[in-house]
C-alpha cells in the first residue's frame, strides 16, 4: 500500500477555469439541504441504486464538494442506455448515465463517468506524482476537483454561466496502483499527423509519471483486438516515433465488434484502454465503454480525438490540423507558381474535408494566394450570373491567373451520379467522387466549348501527402498535453471520456458530447466572412441558403445553451 497522502496547495484560476459556485468563499462543510441529487426513473428503480454515491464535482468527496459550496446545486444522471445488470461481488450498476451537475447562475457541468459511479468500495491511493522530482517544484501539484472549464469563452453580463467541462490534469488520488496497470493503445480511422506523438507520450507518461511498466499497442485498429497479437511498448521502443508520419500501430476502418473487443480486453487483463481516432472511432469507444460498464469492469476507456478534418465538435481544434494547414501551403504555393507562369493559368488544389471545410478555409486564409475557396458547407453553382464560371472569367481578365482551393466533400449535390451512389468504406463512410477532377473537367469544358478563352489548368491533389507527414512543433506540444491529460484522467479513475482543448484549457468531455454531431464551418459566422473578404470571391449564396444556415446555427446554439441534445437542464431564469 502506498504512503499517506500529502497535502497539496490549491490556487484558484480566475481565467477560463471556474468552480461550481458563484461565490469564491466556501462556507464550512455541513450537510446542505440545498444540495439535491436527481435520478432518472430507470436508475431509481434499480435495487442497487442506493449503493451509488451522491455524485457532486468530486467523485471521491462528492457530497462534501457540493455541500461545501453552500449553494444550490443538483446532479442529474440521465440514462443513455436502459437495462440493469449487476455483478454482486463488486456491487455494480451497469447503467450508463450522462452526469449533469447544475449550480447557481445557470451553471451546468457535463461531467464524465468515474469508476465510483458503478463500482462501490473501490480503494484510492495517493498519486505517485507527489514524489516525482519533476512535479516537486510545481506549486499546485494537482487539479482542484472543483475546477471546470466553460464551453463558451464569451459571457453576457446577465446571461447564464452555461456549460462547463471537467478540467483535465493530475488528481490527488488515483484508482490504480502502478504495478496493477495494464494499458493498451489503439489507433483507428484515417491517418493524421501526430498519431505517433500521442502514442509516444501515452507510453512515456505512464512510465515516467506513474511508474506503469505494462503497455501494449493493438495492431491495426479495432479489429486487432481480436485478430492480432499485441505490440509491446516502452519508452525506448517509442523514443523517436514522433519524427515519423502515420502510426506505428497501424490503423483500419471497420471491424468494430464490441463483444469481441471487450472479451479480448478482459482476457488480456487490460485495465486502461487509450483509443485514438476520429468521430467513428469515438462512437466505437463509447460502446466499448458501455459494454465494460455493463460487465462491471474496472477498465478505464479514454479517447483522444483524431481528425485531420477538424470535424469533432466542442474542442478548439484537433491535433494534426495545424500541421495539415501548414503543409497545404506547399501545394497552394506550387499551384500559384504554375498559374502565374502561364497565360490564363488556373491552379486547382484539392484538400481533405469530407464534410467540413476547415483545412480549406484556414489554408486559404493563411496563404493569401487563393482567389476562391469552395467547401462542403457553402453551396455554389457553376453557370450563369454570380456563378463560379463567371467569377473565374472575371478574375482571369483582372489578374491573368487564379488559384482555387476545393475541399473534397464540396458540391456533392452537383454530382448527379454520386447522389445515388451507395459506395461506402468499411466503416460505413460514404465514398466520395473526386471533386477536383470533376471541377477541372467542368472548367475546361466550359472555357473550351464556348470558345471563350484559352485556359491552362493544373490540378494538384496533395491530400495523402498532407496527412502522412509527422506533426509540426505546435501539434507535437498539443499531442503531448492531450496524451498526458488522458493518462492523468485514467489513473484518476475517470472513464468514458475524451480529452480535448476547450477555450485553451485541457478538459475531459463525455463521449456523447463529441459524437452527437460534426463540427462544421458556419458560413454565417465571422470567420467565413473574413475568408470571403480576403479572397474577394462571391458568396454564391442565395438569400434562401442564408436563412437556412442561420436556422441551423440558431438551433445548434440553443441546443448548446440547453445542455446539448442530451442536456437535461434549461437555465431559463438566472438569479444569483
Ligand atoms: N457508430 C459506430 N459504432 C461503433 N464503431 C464505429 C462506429 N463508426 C465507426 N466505428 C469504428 O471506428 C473505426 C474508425 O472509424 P472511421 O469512421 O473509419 O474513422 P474515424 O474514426 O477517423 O472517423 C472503425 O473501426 C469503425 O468500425
Ligand atoms: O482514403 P481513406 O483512407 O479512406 O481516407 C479518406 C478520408 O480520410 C479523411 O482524411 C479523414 O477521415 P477520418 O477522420 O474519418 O479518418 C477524410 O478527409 C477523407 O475523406
Ligand atoms: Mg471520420
Amino acid at each position: 500500500m502506498a504512503s499517506p497522502i500529502k497535502t497539496a496547495s490549491f490556487h484558484t484560476f480566475p481565467s477560463a477555469v471556474s468552480s461550481s459556485s458563484c461565490s469564491s468563499s466556501l462556507p464550512s462543510p455541513s450537510p446542505s439541504p440545498l444540495f439535491s441529487l436527481t435520478m432518472d426513473p430507470i436508475r431509481s428503480l434499480s435495487p442497487l441504486s442506493s449503493s451509488l454515491p451522491a455524485c457532486g464535482l468530486d467523485p471521491i468527496n462528492s457530497s462534501s464538494a457540493a455541500a461545501s459550496s453552500g449553494k444550490h446545486s443538483s446532479v442529474c444522471f440521465a440514462s443513455s442506455k436502459a437495462g440493469i445488470s449487476s455483478n454482486g461481488s463488486l456491487g455494480i450498476s451497469g447503467v450508463s448515465n450522462s452526469k449533469i451537475v447544475t449550480g447557481d447562475c445557470g451553471y451546468v457541468l457535463e461531467d464524465v463517468p468515474h469508476f465510483t459511479d458503478y463500482i462501490t468500495h473501490l480503494p484510492a491511493y495517493p498519486n505517485p506524482l507527489q514524489d516525482n522530482p519533476a512535479y516537486s517544484v510545481v506549486e499546485q501539484y494537482f487539479v482542484d476537483v472543483e475546477d471546470t472549464v466553460p464551453q463558451k469563452a464569451i459571457a453576457h453580463r446577465n446571461g447564464p454561466r452555461g456549460i462547463h467541462f471537467r478540467r483535465a490534469g493530475p488528481r490527488q488520488k488515483v484508482y490504480f496502483q502502478s504495478d496493477e496497470v495494464q494499458a493498451c493503445i489503439v489507433t483507428c480511422g484515417g491517418l493524421c499527423p501526430g498519431l505517433n506523438t500521442v502514442i509516444r507520450e501515452i507510453v512515456c507518461g505512464l512510465y515516467n509519471m506513474y511508474g506503469v511498466k505494462k503497455v501494449v499497442g493493438i495492431d491495426g485498429g479495432y479489429k486487432g483486438f481480436y485478430s492480432r497479437n499485441t505490440i509491446p511498448l516502452n519508452p525506448r521502443s517509442v523514443n523517436d516515433i514522433h519524427k515519423r508520419g502515420g502510426t506505428i500501430l497501424g490503423t483500419s476502418r471497420g471491424g468494430h465488434d464490441t463483444k469481441k473487443i471487450v472479451d479480448s480486453i478482459q482476457d488480456r487483463g487490460i485495465n486502461q484502454v487509450y483509443i485514438i481516432g476520429g468521430d467513428g472511432t469515438q462512437k466505437g469507444a463509447a460502446v466499448i465503454y458501455e459494454e465494460i460498464r455493463r460487465r462491471g469492469l474496472k477498465v478505464a476507456v479514454a479517447g483522444i480525438p483524431k481528425t485531420i478534418d477538424n470535424d469533432i465538435p466542442v474542442i478548439d481544434r484537433s491535433f494534426g490540423f495545424n500541421t495539415a494547414v501548414e503543409e497545404a501551403q506547399r501545394a497552394i504555393n506550387a499551384a500559384h507558381v504554375e498559374a502565374e507562369s502561364i497565360e490564363n493559368g488556373i491552379g486547382l488544389v484539392k484538400l481533405m474535408g469530407r464534410h467540413s471545410g476547415f483545412i480549406a478555409m484556414y489554408a486559404t486564409l493563411a496563404s493569401r494566394d487563393v482567389d476562391c475557396c469552395l467547401i462542403p458547407e457553402s453551396p455554389f453553382y457553376l453557370e450563369g450570373a454570380g456563378g463560379l464560371f463567371e467569377f473565374i472569367e472575371r478574375r482571369l481578365k483582372e489578374n491573368g491567373h487564379m488559384v482555387i482551393v476545393v475541399a473534397e466533400g464540396t458540391g456533392e449535390d452537383l454530382f448527379s451520379d454520386s447522389i445515388n451512389s451507395v459506395n461506402k468504406d468499411a466503416s460505413g463512410n460514404r465514398l466520395l467522387q473526386d471533386v477536383g477532377l470533376w471541377l477541372s473537367q467542368k472548367i475546361k469544358d466550359h472555357f473550351s466549348k464556348k470558345n471563350k478563352m484559352a485556359i491552362n489548368l493544373k490540378y494538384i491533389d496533395p491530400t495523402y501527402m498532407i496527412r502522412a507527414i509527422p506533426s509540426n512543433a505546435s501539434d507535437n506540444v498539443y499531442c503531448t498535453l492531450l496524451a498526458q491529460s488522458a493518462v492523468h484522467g485514467a489513473m484518476a479513475g475517470y472513464t468514458g471520456f475524451t480529452v480535448g482543448l476547450v477555450n485553451g484549457r485541457h478538459t475531459y468531455i463525455p463521449f456523447y458530447r463529441i459524437t452527437e454531431k460534426q463540427n462544421k464551418v458556419v458560413i454565417t459566422d465571422r470567420m467565413w466572412a473574413r475568408l470571403l473578404s480576403s479572397t474577394n470571391q462571391p458568396s454564391f449564396l442565395s438569400p434562401k441558403d442564408v436563412v437556412e444556415d442561420k436556422k441551423e446555427e440558431s438551433l445548434q446554439s440553443s441546443e448548446e445553451n440547453n445542455g446539448g441534445s442530451n442536456g437535461y437542464f434549461a437555465p431559463k431564469e438566472i438569479s444569483c
